[in-house]
């Protein structure tokens, strides 16, 4: 039997207990440092000359494992191995196949903390989000199987004298999976396992920056008892294999979370039709975004500074929900940013191994290194940088917590999507105002409006263009199941992970209609 959705909860790390428990999954994770990570082709582990390595960024001398690169030819044979399970993957029923995905969940459950032990050193997350990551995946592994079973026996149509009509969900074929490295786990099983659940198989090309966490879900499938070739394990160089995956004639969809420049890549190629293909291919793209609080006057102001300290730097606003803009109503204008600025000057920031305690750990990269720090610099150029600023990446990827004030809504800083510890400040007349600089973005994926205001809330719900909105709180931190995560515009095809709607993605609708 299979009990009622319930979202896996977050380990409570002010418990002596716990404390110990992680700090044991910390020693164990370091112990394994330097390991080989091999391609995994119809269950088979396949290791190439041609590797990279996996580094921890706060101390990016430290090696963590080394990767084998899938080359075009070994796309091609786990593709052959992908359509090959197919063919048999496909006919289990929906309920064998969400009951195994069920124990996969059960053994991710079992290593937690090891699996998040790991994200604090391969992607530089602070305990309670790297927790929280591996909770997010369970609960997408959980919510999924259990969508599908309610999927099963199709949904009901019609039947009139004389005939009998079923409307059914069939599965869509091989596809590729492509995840980003800033949920590496939560989105990474996600998007893996929910088309696997519906029956299709898989290629899965982890992302660069994060190749060790992927490669353990990797190994619980195979403990799981996953068929060989469901999941093929295609790590690689996205210059010379992200083309070659996308535009493969059997590539029958594409599940895609990451940048705008990425994602709009990949659906203009999907569309293309090549030699030897007989169907559409499906793309879910899920973009970046450009994320607002709007603070409206007579309204919390300690509310709306801890909103926006929390959204804008919870895992270094490396999240694609998180706060970049913050839009204040000149009379609270002030009061908020001097609160902000308090609440950001507690922060502390280091190895995130050290403890519980360090609230920021580094940026993932040299290259978002860079390019956080020259937004830094446009930013104190457009507006004035009022906490923060500073940099440093001699041992690690640092940037500390920065707030800049007295912004336009077309500044630079305002419009492009940083995805670091960045937020700028813009003063607006009313609410109208707020509303239209709000909306004065490419993107629409999360919005929050601090308001005691009814009026106003009720227009942010009908005007305010994102996929998630949010009232009286912070702007990031969806739970599978309560809040469907996906935005509009530029920020995707709002797919909604989480939701109750999010299987049909990867299922096809048939109806079989009998005359009697
Ligand atoms: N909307 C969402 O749900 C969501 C969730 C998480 C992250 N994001 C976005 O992700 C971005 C950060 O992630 P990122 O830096 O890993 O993004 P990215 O676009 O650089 O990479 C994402 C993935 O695409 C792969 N890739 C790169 N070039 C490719 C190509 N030509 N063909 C096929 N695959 C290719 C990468 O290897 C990686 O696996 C941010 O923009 C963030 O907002 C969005
Ligand atoms: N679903 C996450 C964001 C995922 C993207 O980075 C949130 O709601 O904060």
């Amino acid at each position: 039997m299979v009990v009622a959705f319930h979202n896996e909860p977050a380990t409570d790390f002010t418990n002596r207990e716990n404390q110990q428990n992680f700090k044991e999954a910390l020693k164990k994770v370091k112990k394994e440092f330097g390991k080989e990570i091999p391609l995994v082709i119809n269950g088979e582990k396949i290791y190439t000359d041609d590797k990279y390595v996996s580094v921890d960024p706060a101390n990016h001398k430290q090696v963590l494992g080394s990767i084998s690169k899938a080359s075009k030819e070994q796309v091609d044979q786990a593709m052959d191995a992908a359509k090959e399970a197919y063919k048999t993957w496909r006919k289990w029923t929906p309920k064998e196949r969400a009951e195994l995905l069920i124990r996969v969940s059960a053994i991710i459950r079992r290593k937690k903390d090891e699996l998040s032990a790991l994200m604090v050193y391969e992607a530089g997350k602070p305990w309670n989000e790297a927790d929280g990551d591996t909770n997010e995946g369970i609960d997408f592994i959980e919510y999924y199987a259990r969508s599908m079973m309610e999927l099963a026996n199709g949904k009901p149509v019609l039947d009139r004298e004389g005939e009998h009509n079923q409307y059914i969900y069939k599965p869509i074929g091989p596809g590729v999976t492509i995840p980003p490295w800033n949920f590496p786990f939560a989105i990474m099983a996600g998007t893996t396992v929910a088309p696997i659940i519906a029956g299709n198989t898989v290629l899965l090309k982890p992302a660069e920056d994060t190749p060790l966490i992927a490669y353990k879900l990797i190994e619980i499938l195979e403990e799981a008892g996953l068929p060989k070739g469901v999941v093929n394990f295609v790590p690689g160089d996205p210059k010379e294999i992200g083309d070659y995956l996308v535009d493969h004639k059997d590539t029958h969809f594409v599940t895609f979370t990451g940048s705008r420049a990425t994602g709009t890549r990949i659906f203009e190629r999907a569309a293309k039709v090549q030699e030897g293909q007989n169907f559409l291919k499906r793309v879910i793209a899920e973009m970046g975004g450009k994320d607002a609080i709007l603070v409206d006057e007579n309204t919390d102001t300690d509310l709306a500074a801890q909103s926006i300290v929390d959204s804008a730097f919870g895992f270094s606003g490396q999240k694609c929900s998180a706060c970049s803009r913050a839009i204040v109503h000149k009379d609270v204008y002030d009061e908020v940013l001097e609160k902000s600025i308090n609440l950001t000057k507690e922060l502390t920031i280091g190895h995130t191994a050290e403890g519980s305690d360090v609230y920021m750990g580094p940026v993932i990269n040299q290259k978002q290194f860079d390019k956080i720090k020259n937004y830094i610099e446009i930013g104190s150029k457009e507006g004035k940088v009022v906490a923060g600023g500073k940099t440093d990446d001699s041992i690690g990827y640092f940037v500390h917590p920065t707030i800049i004030k007295d912004l336009k809504s077309r500044d630079q800083i305002m419009q492009e999507e940083i995805f670091g510890p960045v937020v700028g400040f813009t003063k607006c007349e009313n609410f109208e105002e707020m509303m239209d600089v709000a909306n004065d973005t490419d993107y629409g994926l999360t919005g929050a409006v601090i308001t005691n205001n009814r009026e106003h809330w009720r227009q942010a719900c009908e005007d305010y263009d994102v996929g998630n909105l949010y009232l009286n709180r912070g702007c990031t931190s969806a739970v599978v199941g309560y809040h469907p995560f996906g935005g509009f515009k530029m920020s995707g095809t709002d797919a909604k992970t989480g939701s109750p709607d999010y299987m049909l993605n990867f299922l096809e609708q048939k109806i079989l209609s009998e005359q009697f």
